[in-house]
Order: structure tokens, then C-alpha cells, then sequence
């Protein structure tokens, strides 16, 4: 469990974070989300000792940060940034099993847990295990940055902006294999975004951060049915789509009809009561993603577009 009590951060005389305290628990997926230059990454690097709060504290399983020797409290958790960070003179699997040298694992040990880790991560080992990172793209150099983090098997992750800087595509893909790898090893990850609609996909909750001040912490479906400030209500209202509403679909249907089964199948109302939906909601995978689509809203949309067209 991580427990932020009390935390400020000041540079010079501006006043960064003011008093802030968040409890992370075990094992869950914690996104922290806010606009740019809200205090997030200066949150984050609390964890990891790369930024000391000017008052407050930071407790890891009830331990003060600061009270950890700090190799050993690196050494505990597996930390991913935005762009690769990988050392650009060693390879795949050097880059990986990096923190395992230093633990002293053999070189056998370390070449078993960097394939076995590539492969975690989605990439084949024989392929990818001697190359070096500027053989990579910037998607396969983050695959790998993940894989390093997870060399140790750390009971936290931290993860600043990882996937930031890549393209949708890619960044939906890798958004996929972080809760399918949360699933499997069922680490405390915190994330930090800027984007919340990688909130609501990633987060088991969410943590909403503006101007130094944490406005509110919830559930995704907490957040986006009940915000308790205009600002939460207007930052996630773009996000609403992502979760799988119709205008998503639509979306989705326009740029790939080819790709989604049941597209012929809707052209009206009447279509809709022979699709299989369980509780009134029209579940689809598609590109890795599921989508919950509410039945009302598709009526409401087709009968919208009938009237149209009639
Ligand atoms: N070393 C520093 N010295 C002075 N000000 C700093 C320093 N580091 C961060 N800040 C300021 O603290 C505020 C919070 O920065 P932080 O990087 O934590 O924001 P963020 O939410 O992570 O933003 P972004 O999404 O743009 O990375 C910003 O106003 C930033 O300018």
C-alpha cells in the first residue's frame, strides 16, 4: 500500500502541491490523471526519491520512503517513462535483465528471464534479444521498457506518460497488454496520464489532479456518473465515447465495417432484437478492445437516423 500523507511541494516560493494525501492499495491499477503541469510526475518521482516533497511524507507498506536505503527502494519497483530510457549501448536483453546483474543472477538466469519476459511483452526473443534499442521502433523500445520493469518481479510499478509518445494504434495495443500483464501478475501499478480516456480504460481508479489539488478519487463509472466538480464533469467529458457509447461505434463502423460482424446486421430497429444482448448491453470485442454498448443508445440512435431517412 502507498500512502501520501499530507504531501506539499513548493519550487522556490510556488506552491506546487499543497497537502495532499492518497491512499494507492495493493495490487490495484491507479491512474493519476490531470491536464499538463497539474503536479503528476512530481507525485510520482515522490515514490522513487527523484523528487523530495518540501513536507509531508511518502509511505511504502507503512515504511517512510526516506527511511529505505535507496538502491534497495529503486531496486524494489519497476519505473517506465514516456520516451525509452533504455541504454542505448546494451542490448534487448541487457537492457532488461539490468537490475538482475546487479542482484548478482547468473548470466544463464538472466538470458531465461529476459526471453521469457520479451515474450510477456509480446516480442519473440530470438528475434529481439541481441539487437539494440536504436534497432527498435519506439512501440518495441517500450514493449521492452516494460519488460525490464517487470525483470525483478516488483510489487509496484511506476509509470510516467509510457505511452504518450506513441500512435493510437500502438498505444491502444500497449494499453491492452498492461491490463492483460496486470491481470497475470497482479502488481500495484501507478500511472500517470494526461489522457482520460486512458484513464478510464487503464485505471481500476482514478485519482483527478488539477493545479496541485487532487479533486477527487474513484471508480471509472464513479467518476464519469457522479464528478463532485464542473472540472472533473468537462475534463471527462470526451472520454465518455471511449467507453464503448454509440458514438464510438459509429465511429468504428465508418472506418472498418469489414472488421465488425454484426454491421450488416443493424440497418434498423428491428435488427436490434436479434443481436445477442446480455442485460441490456451489446458486448463486442474489436482491435483488442471490448466494447459495452447500451441498447437504449443504439435504439435511440437508429431511430433517430429512421426519421432521417424516412
Ligand atoms: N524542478 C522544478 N523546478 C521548478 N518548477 C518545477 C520543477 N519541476 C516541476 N515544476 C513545476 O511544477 C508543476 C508541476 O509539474 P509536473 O511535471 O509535476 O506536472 P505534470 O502534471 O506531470 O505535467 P506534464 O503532464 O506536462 O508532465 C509545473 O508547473 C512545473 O512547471
Amino acid at each position: 500500500m502507498i500512502e501520501y500523507r499530507n504531501v506539499g511541494m513548493k519550487f522556490g516560493t510556488r506552491v506546487i502541491l499543497e497537502n495532499l494525501s492518497l491512499t494507492i492499495k495493493d495490487h490495484e491499477l491507479f491512474v493519476l490523471v490531470g491536464p499538463s503541469g497539474s503536479g503528476k510526475t512530481t507525485l510520482i518521482r515522490m515514490i522513487n526519491r527523484l523528487t523530495i516533497p518540501t513536507s509531508g511524507q511518502i509511505y511504502i507498506d507503512g515504511q517512510s520512503v526516506n527511511e529505505v536505503d535507496l538502491p534497495t527502494l529503486r531496486l524494489s519497483m519497476g519505473y517506465v517513462l514516456q520516451t525509452s530510457s533504455l541504454f542505448p549501448n546494451l542490448t534487448v536483453g541487457e537492457n532488461i535483465t539490468i537490475q538482475l546483474e546487479q542482484k548478482k543472477v547468473s548470466l544463464l538466469e538472466r538470458r531465461q528471464r529476459a526471453t521469457e519476459l520479451l515474450g510477456a511483452v509480446g516480442l519473440t526473443a530470438s528475434d529481439f534479444i541481441d539487437r539494440y534499442p536504436a534497432e527498435l521502433s519506439g512501440g518495441q523500445q517500450q514493449r521492452v521498457a516494460i519488460a525490464r520493469a517487470l525483470a525483478t518481479k516488483p510489487q509496484l510499478i511506476l509509470m510516467d506518460e509510457s505511452f504518450s509518445a506513441l500512435d493510437p494504434v500502438l498505444r491502444s495495443q500497449m494499453q491492452a497488454l498492461l491490463l492483460k500483464l496486470h491481470d497475470q501478475y497482479q502488481m500495484t501499478i501507478l500511472f500517470v496520464t494526461h489522457d482520460m480516456k486512458e484513464a478510464m480504460r487503464l485505471g481500476d481508479r482514478i485519482g483527478v489532479i488539477n493545479e496541485g489539488h487532487l479533486l477527487q478519487v474513484g471508480t471509472p463509472t464513479e467518476i464519469i456518473n457522479y464528478p463532485t466538480t464542473p472540472f472533473v464533469t468537462n475534463f471527462f467529458a470526451s472520454a465518455k465515447p471511449n467507453l464503448g457509447t454509440l458514438p464510438d461505434l459509429i465511429t468504428t463502423l465508418k472506418l472498418k465495417p469489414q472488421a465488425l460482424k454484426i454491421v450488416p446486421q443493424v440497418q434498423t430497429v428491428a435488427d436490434v432484437t436479434k443481436l445477442p444482448i446480455k442485460e441490456g448491453k451489446l458486448s463486442f470485442n474489436f482491435e483488442d478492445q471490448s466494447y459495452q454498448l447500451e441498447v437504449s443508445e443504439l435504439l435511440h440512435y437508429l431511430g433517430k437516423q429512421e426519421q432521417h431517412d424516412g
